[in-house]
């Protein structure tokens, strides 16, 4: 079988730009195999992300702004889509994960979850002129399922090890882990992979509240590795029932975003810092590292021999300095020293995703979502005879 040119497209929850990935995939699971011939991040027009962060917070639009804002999303997907192939062969393929702007986890039998995601595939596949697939949540909600984490089947098959047990550690704005078994006879069914809370979503808005908007990120960490963390406060928002809740389970800016910030805030007040605000962004660091390692030793039935970072947050030295220090023995490393980008995984991911969708193949694992069965993920638009 000819390897497959596909454009992976993902933005998450923290709306800094379109990661975008151009890949050659041939192979079908076991033998998948993924070749990365372009990644680029294409940062969102900042109007429009003012926008998609204000829809998240829960603002008020009418449906002729909603309609806009979508269109203004999928146009910026399809631009990225086109950058990325500039010098290179065209694409066939797109995987587009969308923007997720709402995101409500099943509560219980007799109902559904409900994720939303902006940027329609109709309008990107009209725009490129390439078929592309999107709306990934949506089938496995429609079999119980919370339709994320979604990437764990791909984990499984580009990082999964016959010799040892790994944790892939996706850290963007929320964190979420997948448990990797060593590869053996129905392995499959024993991977798990949930979101653990948050990665640097409190971290972003912390450091964009404090600079007043002038930064929005804490660069490789040195702002937190300045402070010094509140062990106390650490433990009291370890408290909060996300993490104790057993998987399956996901979660959203809903619950870590900017009202969780002022709690944090407001909490702070009760307890002495020496270098403020440096100890309060150490002390947020310590708890994204905290919960990581606080879900792995709840839920998985023991430590992995290894653990691989990706996401934007394996950049930030500090907090895998943390999480090295917390997990002790346990390695931990990035993605990109077994040959997959840390910063580009959760994008090829999505090709990947469409690629299996194009050939029939599941996307999702019901060992991971809780949906009753697997399922084809995405809806195909574009390839019309
Ligand atoms: N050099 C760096 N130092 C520290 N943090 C960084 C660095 N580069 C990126 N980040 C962090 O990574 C974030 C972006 O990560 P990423 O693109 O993986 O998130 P996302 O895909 O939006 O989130 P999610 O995985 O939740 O959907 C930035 O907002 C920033 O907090
Ligand atoms: C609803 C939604 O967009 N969830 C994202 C988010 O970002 C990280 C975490 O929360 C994960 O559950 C998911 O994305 C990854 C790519 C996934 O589906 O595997």
């Amino acid at each position: 079988m000819h390897p497959t040119r596909v454009i992976g497209l993902m933005s998450g929850t923290s709306v800094d730009g379109i990661d975008t990935a151009l890949v050659e995939i041939s192979g079908r699971d076991l033998d998948l195999k993924v070749e990365l011939i372009a990644g680029e991040t294409y940062p969102y027009p900042p109007q429009l992300r003012e926008q998609i962060l204000e829809l998240g917070a829960g603002a008020a639009v009418s449906m002729a702004e909603l309609a806009t804002i979508d269109d203004a999303i999928s146009r910026t997907f399809a631009e990225a889509a086109q950058f990325i192939q500039v010098g290179h062969q065209a694409a066939t393929l797109i995987g587009s994960h969308g923007q997720t702007v709402y995101h409500r986890p099943r509560q219980g039998a007799g109902e559904l979850g409900y994720s939303f995601q902006l940027g329609r595939g109709s309008l990107i596949a009209h725009l490129t002129g390439i078929t592309t697939v999107s709306n990934f949540r949506t089938a496995d909600i429609s079999v119980s399922g919370h339709g994320a984490p979604l990437v764990p089947r791909v984990d499984a098959y580009l990082l999964g090890d016959s010799r040892e047990e790994r944790c892939i550690q996706n850290i963007g704005g929320i964190s979420n882990v997948t448990y990797l078994p060593a590869v053996s006879d129905n392995w499959l069914s024993q991977i798990r992979g949930w979101d653990t809370g948050p990665g640097n979503s409190l971290l972003d808005l912390a450091v964009q509240y404090f600079t007043n908007g002038a930064k929005t990120y804490d660069e490789n960490g040195d702002w937190a590795a300045s402070g010094t963390p509140c062990y106390p406060l650490v433990e009291k928002w370890l408290s909060h029932e996300y993490f104790h809740l057993p998987p399956p389970k996901s979660t959203g800016r809903e619950l870590f975003g900017v009202a969780y910030l002022h709690q944090c805030l407001e909490d702070a007040q009760g307890y002495q810092f020496s270098t403020w605000p440096a100890d309060f962004l150490a002390t947020i660091t310590e708890l994204t590292a905290v919960s990581i390692v606080h879900n792995y030793d709840t839920f998985l039935p023991r430590r992995p021999h290894q653990v691989l970072l990706c996401g934007g947050g394996s950049r930030n030295i500090y907090l895998k300095r943390r999480l090295e220090l917390l997990l002790g023995k346990v390695p931990v490393s990035t993605t990109d020293k077994v040959g997959i980008s840390a910063s580009f995984k959760e994008a090829i991911a999505f090709a990947v995703l469409a690629y299996w969708r194009s050939i029939g193949i599941p996307g999702n694992l019901p060992s991971v979502t809780g949906a009753s069965q697997e399922v084809l993920l995405g809806e195909i638009h574009g390839n019309y005879p």
